[in-house]
């Protein structure tokens, strides 16, 4: 007996459960059959706990881990996909490319790379295979492919094999209905904010940084010249380096801007044994040191120069529309630093558009910190000048940047998507980040800045309050606590803090601290 759950193909369901890339016809979309998961289970793994009160589907072998059995199941893989480096925006006469096994970061001309995938292969597939095929995977323990990351493995890192794969399951985060912030402060009803914070190092940096250190540790496994990983770091990347090497044994070095991140952050690479370099320098300068060290030392660079990081990332975009059933929002809203992100949420909308997921992609807008804003400045210069300036400390500390190495990146999302960049100043974003903390999340200053770019264009007029608008939320509040502090103890010079809620100091006694309940819940009773 067999049975299935979500599995589109049912002519392989009483085959392996881990169908890999095969030529046959599959009925339905009339295509080659690619990767197939499935939630069949087979007589062996159904007949192995016979002791177990209820049928047990799906179960492991005993002997067996999540590995071992996505091993067993994939015993016929073959795969057709493929993806390699080429320079970034490269033009059709280029044939400038590299193997994504080489260790290269920059062009020959000294340019970025992208990853391209062989873009022919995936579209044998059409839009709603690669939907269905998503949507079956979700909040599984198959491995890899319940990672929100891995789920889209085919358009990430296809060549790799599952087993070098480092993951923490990370992705699938929650699309929060910011319902009472969006009615109470903007008068929207379609509000959202796609927590990729709530993840397992506390940022969007886990998706790329299982991609990165995966394919690390598949190079150390080949036996390439790769003694760690190193980046730089405003505390995010850093963290989320530490803890991927650390799962696999893979020595990490990390540059930290000295006293320019948050405990919790500096704490986080610390606690997973990376050899922390605290710096006399601002983030930009530890990048530098950092680019100077990998191109003299065998250690590999995890920052998003490396074009690696983003295909994880990318991932968040397309879950967003998964969660939206493939509906497009109409503008998405990122918090922008060193500039990677914004151009992998592009990417990841391009890609479900070129391969016919969706039929068009939303608007992007990239906020800044004033206290850090060179796109914004290039932005408003009409795209005519691109200055690198001096970063000044922010509340959002892990956007303060001011040389992004992402800058090209960023402005060609931005012109294809017919995008705008907004700034916030340390008031608008501690009173926005405080705002929605009053409405029942707990968000870091950084989604602070991109709230501030919605209230921007929203009192504009340029976001209209039926638009269906996702606002990234790129790391965990409990990261910046120290800022609410600050803020909710009004202890910030030149700031009203307007919004603070301050503890009361109230005596040990009955009749005191009725007193002050007395007065609160007056201040709170309906006046008629
Ligand atoms: C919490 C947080 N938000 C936003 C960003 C900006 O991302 P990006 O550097 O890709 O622009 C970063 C890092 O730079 C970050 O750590
Ligand atoms: N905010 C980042 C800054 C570095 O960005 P990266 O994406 O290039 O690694 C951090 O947390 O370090």
């Amino acid at each position: 007996m067999a049975s299935s759950c979500s599995l589109f193909n049912s002519s392989l369901a009483t085959k392996s459960n881990f169908q890999l890339l095969h030529h046959q016809n599959n009925p339905k979309f009339n295509r080659p059959t690619p990767t197939v998961i499935s939630c069949t289970f087979s007589p062996t793994t159904s007949s192995s706990n016979n002791n177990s009160p209820s049928p047990q589907k799906n179960r492991r072998l005993p002997d067996e881990n999540i590995r071992d059995e996505a091993r067993r199941r994939r015993s016929t893989a073959e795969n057709i996909f493929s993806a390699k480096y080429i320079p970034f925006n490269a033009g059709p006469d280029s044939t400038e490319s590299y193997s994504l096994d080489e260790i290269v970061y920059r062009s020959r001309s000294g340019g970025l790379l992208d990853v391209q995938h062989d873009m022919e292969a995936l579209k044998k597939f059409d839009g709603a295979y690669w939907r269905e095929l998503f949507d079956s995977r979700v909040g599984k323990t198959t491995w890899p492919l319940g990672s929100g990351v891995w789920s889209k493995k085919e358009w990430v890192l296809p060549e790799i094999d599952p087993d070098d794969i480092v993951s923490a399951f990370e992705g699938n985060s929650n699309l929060f209905w910011a319902e009472r912030f969006g009615k109470q402060f903007l008068g929207m009803n379609d509000l959202w904010v796609k927590h990729c914070g709530i993840s397992h190092t506390g940022s969007f940096k886990d998706l790329g940084m299982t991609v990165l250190v995966s394919q690390v540790n598949r190079l150390r496994k080949m036996k390439r010249a790769v003694v760690g990983v190193g980046c730089a770091s405003t505390g995010d990347t850093s963290a989320a380096l530490s803890a991927y090497c650390a799962a696999s044994g893979i020595p990490s070095i990390v540059f930290l801007p000295a006293n320019k991140i948050s405990i919790a952050q500096l704490v986080q690479p610390i606690a997973n044994g990376a050899f922390v370099l605290s710096i006399d320098t601002d983030f930009d300068g530890c990048m530098k040191l950092i680019r100077e060290v990998t191109a003299e030392l065998p250690i590999y660079l995890a920052n998003s120069l490396n074009s690696l990081r983003l295909e994880g990332q990318k991932t968040a975009a397309i879950e967003i529309l998964q969660q939206f059933d493939w509906e497009v929002p109409d503008w998405v809203i990122v918090p922008g630093g060193n500039l990677g992100n914004i151009y992998a949420f592009y990417k990841g909308f391009k890609m479900c558009q070129e391969l016919g997921l969706v039929d068009r992609i939303p608007r992007l807008v990239c906020a800044q910190a004033a206290n850090a804003n060179p796109l914004y400045l290039y932005y408003k210069s009409g795209w005519n000048e691109f200055k690198a300036v001096k970063a000044n400390t922010t509340f959002a500390s892990a956007i303060q940047i001011g040389d992004p190495v992402s800058i090209d990146r960023a402005v060609y999302a931005l012109k294809n998507s017919n995008g705008i960049v907004e700034e916030a100043t340390e008031e608008e974003l501690m009173d926005a980040t405080v705002q929605a903390d009053s409405t029942g999340m707990f968000i870091c200053p950084h989604t602070g800045v991109a709230l501030t770019a919605l209230i921007k264009l929203r009192n504009s007029g340029v976001i209209g309050a039926g638009d269906r608008t996702v606002v990234v939320s790129t790391a965990h509040g409990l990261k910046f606590t120290q800022s609410k502090v600050d803020y909710h103890s009004k202890e910030i010079p030149d700031m009203a803090c307007r919004f603070a809620n301050p503890p009361v100091q109230v005596k040990a006694d009955f009749g005191s601290v009725m007193d002050v309940l007395m007065k609160y819940l007056g201040d709170k009773a309906p006046k008629h």
